[in-house]
């Protein structure tokens, strides 16, 4: 078939394959090929660079633009879709019969432009990690302004899109950047270290060896196991983009990363450490992102650097008691080798640059991580955890590198600086939410109804960012969508929504409302007599007798709520996991509940764990729940030192829901109304006594300071507890003894869900508030979900929390409305000109609001001009910070017009604004107009000598003016020493 008619033909599948993956990554790619081939020009590039447009919109303005380029043109882009996609995901297109492909047109290439143009698709690889120093050569060269840089480095750009923007800028400069640029990454490829240089020959032996581990990693991770129960779904179906950041590093920036960077050169901390951190909360989708960079190493779409990768799994490590070496750890628990075993292991050892391990669920290993017992040979034989550990601090096998994941709760300071690099992973976006339903609804209709659902109920739009929510709420779509008014709002509800799901998808009797518990009872205390045992020992493997020892039957294990645990090395008998540690954790919270076994000292030892975060005390206390009736458990608890405090957490938060009032009459069916209230009581307490313990520790403030709480994660966890019971009446009580004037939740891991709780117990406050929750991930849903508690803040704190205009306008909605709402803070965000509208109306209709501060967001001169609308009719503003934007020389114009009227503003700062000499003369006359302004920060802004020498003008004029920042402009440091000299409140 010709490439054109191909494309003709199968546009939809051209488009569901660059696009199906959430994001633009493949089809940059083949747009980078495009242009390197000449397929695509300069003009035909820019009119596919529109911003706001959707992925499928641009896909589809490809294909109509291919189109146009007739055969040829349409065959360069096939074999371009060929190159990029999976080998999995191009298996959906048939490319036979297609015109050539790929090879170069052995063009000489003279200029150094022409070469960048050609090379784009290698660049774009070749730069990432180096973005900074090229960026920076570039400015000493005088090739490029900072605002050029800025506009490289924005924050919402990936790292390959950031070298695409840098190399857009290049080829507008000529030949002089595009030479440096090249110049650069060639320096940069000679110094690489051992890893690129060209791999060993292996002997045969060794390539079998890899053909087998090769097939046993894709074996193994090519299905999920899902929550069809029986149903497994190919990875590549179900796969969704999760979202990837680097902590902050000081005043850093969140960056959306790709999968590639998990490996990649971005966010290294530790160069001469192997281990790279993928931390993430229960359910975030840990397992199943490293299920997917196995699988694409098998499938030989990434991570080709390495040639063996071995996957282990923490949880199953635990079952292994023997003492073994590095080389029984890896081919006893992943691939044996059939012959020549010392040979690859040597090749190993030779070549540790070559491996990869990963090590999933680091967190559910039973013992903690220690740093102290350092084993160095290869031969020696040691229980496997200290091998693991070993491994992870490179002490055996330096330079292997290693992937592990874990909960950030169990990761201390000891591990931390093993670290090459850490990796959170913060769940689904808005975005890869509705691309998961799509994929795992394959009826586009009921997809449709589940996605407006969602729309409808956003506390529980906002539960599914954790995926394994999402991946629950979709499985139940037709509980969901029949439960009308009382759709769930709480993670109890989705959990008892499963349940429900499950039992009533095998069972043919025909139930009255609520009975569907009691007519399981049996089935859900003998599985939840097993969860509770596991939860309390760590354990999360269960074997044939684990369950004949708690009553679990053969259609107990057939009802869906088990998997097949997926273990080489347990011999022949079977073995269970829970669908997910997050169920069991549901029906041990169910136990407690329904069990009339349990002393009354269990609740409250579940909740003080909270004092005992990261000890292994928690689980000692907890283990004393447990009856120790037969040898067998106390061996259990014996063996167990370290149970998750993470997951006693979760267990207590269901408990929690199970007896909140609205829930508890499903147990009245099961069990003694008395004995669920008196259990619900008990909760209510424990919430209680927890909050008060917070509220005592709260330092009182240093005299002219406010009262201020920093609130801990183990206050976040107590907060979704009490929202977990839906009852106002327990939230006020337990909020209205804070009395405090600011609320910090800094890097407390906020997510939507959390959000939610959040306001529902904060709007009982009885005095203001400031909330401060920088460096968190809010997002849109999440300020959304703030909203009930506006009323009672006064300043709201939200750096670095992926908020959108989206979201701003929204909370804008609501806020203007707040009599108290007084100050706000956004800096780094992803904020651009289409919010500033919604800020301007602000500023015009609420004329006791005080602060601004949009710092490090895309706003240019139009939204600036929007804004100085808002601030001409303002009286009240005393903080206005832009800093790090891009207003310009325009836009320093409009705001410094519309502010010189102002007898409000206090402190103004346009720092790193590209404001130049024109933005100083306007700034200038503020200075002189304005009667209330202390405060100027003008540092790196372009200004030269004749700005300065305005700005000392008008400062003749005014005596209010305390001090104007200059740092970092264009001036020798002679004009400085002369300026200071004239201007004692100019700062450089
Ligand atoms: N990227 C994804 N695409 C599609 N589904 C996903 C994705 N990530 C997770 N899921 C779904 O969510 C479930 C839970 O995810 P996973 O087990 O990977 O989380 P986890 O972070 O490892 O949890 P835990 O810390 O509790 O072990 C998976 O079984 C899968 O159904």
């Amino acid at each position: 078939m010709f490439a054109q008619e191909l494309l003709l033909r199968q546009r939809a599948e051209f488009l569901h394959a660059l696009c199906s993956s959430g994001s633009a990554q493949h089809l940059e790619s083949v747009v980078d090929i495009l242009l390197a081939k000449g397929v695509l020009g300069w003009e035909d590039y820019q009119s596919l660079q529109f911003p706001g447009r959707t992925l499928y919109a641009n896909a589809r303005q490809l294909l109509d633009l291919v189109y146009t380029k007739g055969a040829d043109g349409c065959g360069i882009f096939v074999a371009a879709v060929e190159q990029v996609l999976p080998e999995a995901q191009r298996a959906s297109l048939s490319f036979s019969g297609c015109p050539p492909c790929l090879e170069d047109k052995e063009k000489t290439q003279s200029a150094s432009a022409e070469k960048l143009l050609a090379q784009r698709p290698s660049l774009v690889c070749k730069l990432q990690g180096c973005i900074d120093a090229v960026l920076q050569a570039l400015v000493e060269s005088g090739q490029f302004s900072p605002e050029e840089c800025d506009e490289v480095q924005l924050p919402v750009h990936t790292p390959s899109q950031q070298a695409r923007r840098l190399l857009d800028h290049v080829s507008s400069k000529g030949e002089a950047a595009a030479a440096l640029v090249l110049r650069f990454v060639q320096q940069k490829e000679e110094s690489k270290p051992q890893l690129n240089q060209k791999k060993p020959t292996p002997t045969q032996e060794f390539l079998k060896y890899q053909k087998k581990l090769t097939s046993s990693v894709s074996a193994q991770s090519c299905f999920l196991s899902t929550y069809g129960g029986t149903n497994h779904m190919a990875l590549d179906d179900v796969f969704t983009e999760v979202q990837l950041e680097l902590p902050q590093s000081g005043v850093g920036v969140h960056r959306a990363l790709g999968l590639e960077d998990i490996l990649g050169p971005v966010g290294i901390v530790n160069e001469d450490a192997d281990t790279v951190l993928v931390s993430g909360e229960a359910g975030s989708g840990k397992s199943t992102l490293l299920q997917k960079l196995h699988l694409l190493w098998a499938q030989g779409a990434a991570l080709q650097d390495f040639v063996l990768l071995f996957p282990f799994s923490c949880r199953r490590l635990n079952s292994e008691h023997r003492e073994l070496s590095v080389q029984e750890l890896l081919f006893e628990h992943c691939c044996w080798p059939d012959r020549e075993q010392e040979e690859i292991f040597q090749f190993i050892l030779d070549h540790p640059h070559l491996i990869l391990f990963t090590f999933d669920g680091l967190d559910e290993l039973k013992q903690s991580f220690l740093d102290e017992h350092r084993l160095c040979r290869p031969t020696q034989c040691a229980p496997v955890h200290l091998l693991l550990f070993n491994l992870i601090q490179g002490s055996l096998m330096k330079g292997v590198r290693k992937v592990v994941t874990s909960r950030p709760e169990a990761v201390g300071p000891g591990l931390k600086k093993h670290l090459y690099k850490e990796v959170l992973l913060k769940g689904f976006s808005p975005f890869s939410i509705d691309c998961f339903v799509r994929k795992h609804q394959r009826d586009s209709t009921v997809a449709a109804k589940v996605l407006a659902s969602l729309q409808a109920n956003t506390a529980l739009l906002g539960l599914c960012h954790s995926p394994v929510l999402c991946c629950i709420v979709s499985q139940c779509h037709k509980e969901l969508l029949g439960c009308g008014e009382g759709s769930p709002q709480t993670i109890t509800d989705v959990y008892l929504m499963i349940l429900q799901h499950f039992f009533q998808h095998h069972s043919t009797v025909k139930r009255t409302v609520g009975g569907w518990l009691q007519e399981n009872l049996k089935s859900v205390l003998h599985l939840g007599q097993l969860a509770f045992k596991g939860i309390a020992t760590s354990c999360y493997i269960f074997s044939d007798t684990d369950l004949e020892k708690c009553g679990v039957t053969e259609k107990d294990v057939c009802m869906s709520f088990f998997i097949q645990s997926k273990d080489m090395s347990l011999g022949h008998s079977k073995h269970y996991e829970f669908l997910h540690v997050t169920m069991q954790c549901f029906f041990a919270a169910l136990y407690i509940v329904l069990s009339s076994n349990h002393d009354c000292s269990t609740i409250p030892k579940l909740f003080e764990l909270q004092d005992m975060r990261e000890t292994s005390h928690s689980s000692k206390c907890f283990k004393a729940c447990l009856p120790s009736s037969n040898k067998q458990e106390k061996i259990l608890q014996e063996c167990a030192s370290a149970a998750e405090t993470p997951n006693l957490q979760i267990t207590a938060t269901f408990l929690s829901g199970l007896l909140s009032q609205r829930l508890q009459k499903l147990c009245f069916h099961c069990c003694s109304s008395v004995m669920v209230e008196k259990k619900s009581r008990q909760v209510t307490r424990c919430l209680s006594k927890g909050m008060q313990k917070h509220f005592r520790s709260i330092p009182q403030p240093v005299q002219g300071e406010k009262k201020s709480m920093h609130a801990m994660p183990g206050f976040v966890w107590l907060i979704k507890c009490i929202y977990e019971m839906q009852e106002s009446s327990i939230a006020k009580n337990a909020i209205s003894k804070l009395q405090v004037d600011h609320l910090k939740l800094t890097f407390c891991n906020i997510g939507p869900v959390e959000c939610t709780a959040l306001a529902y117990v904060l709007k009982h406050l009885k005095k203001p508030v400031g909330l401060e929750l920088d460096n968190n991930s809010v997002g849109d849903v999440g300020v959304e979900q703030l909203l009930p508690c506006m009323d009672i803040c006064n300043s709201l704190y939200l750096r670095n929390n992926n908020i959108t205009d989206e979201g701003i306008r929204k909370l804008i909605a609501n806020v203007i409305h707040c009599d108290n709402f007084q100050k706000i803070a956004l800096f780094n965000n992803s904020l651009t000109d289409a919010c500033t509208q919604h800020f301007s109306h602000l500023l015009k209709n609420k004329q006791n609001f005080l602060s601004l501060r949009l710092g490090n967001n895309n706003i240019t001169a139009e939204g600036a001009k929007h804004l100085a609308e808002g601030l001409k009719q303002n009286r009240s503003l005393q903080h206005l910070g832009l800093w790090g934007n891009k207003i310009g020389d325009e836009g320093a114009e409009a705001i410094a017009s519309a502010l010189e009227s102002s007898n409000s503003l206090v402190w103004l700062s346009l720092v790193g604004n590209g404001v130049g000499n024109a933005g100083a003369c306007a700034l200038a006359a503020l200075i002189r107009n304005c009667t209330s302004l202390e405060e100027l920060w003008l540092t790196e802004n372009c200004i030269t000598r004749t700005g300065v020498e305005l700005m000392i003008q008008a400062l003749k004029q005014n005596t209010h003016v305390k001090s104007v920042w200059l740092r970092n402009n264009n001036l020798s440091s002679k004009e400085v020493e002369e300026m200071k000299e004239i201007e004692l409140r100019l700062t450089f």
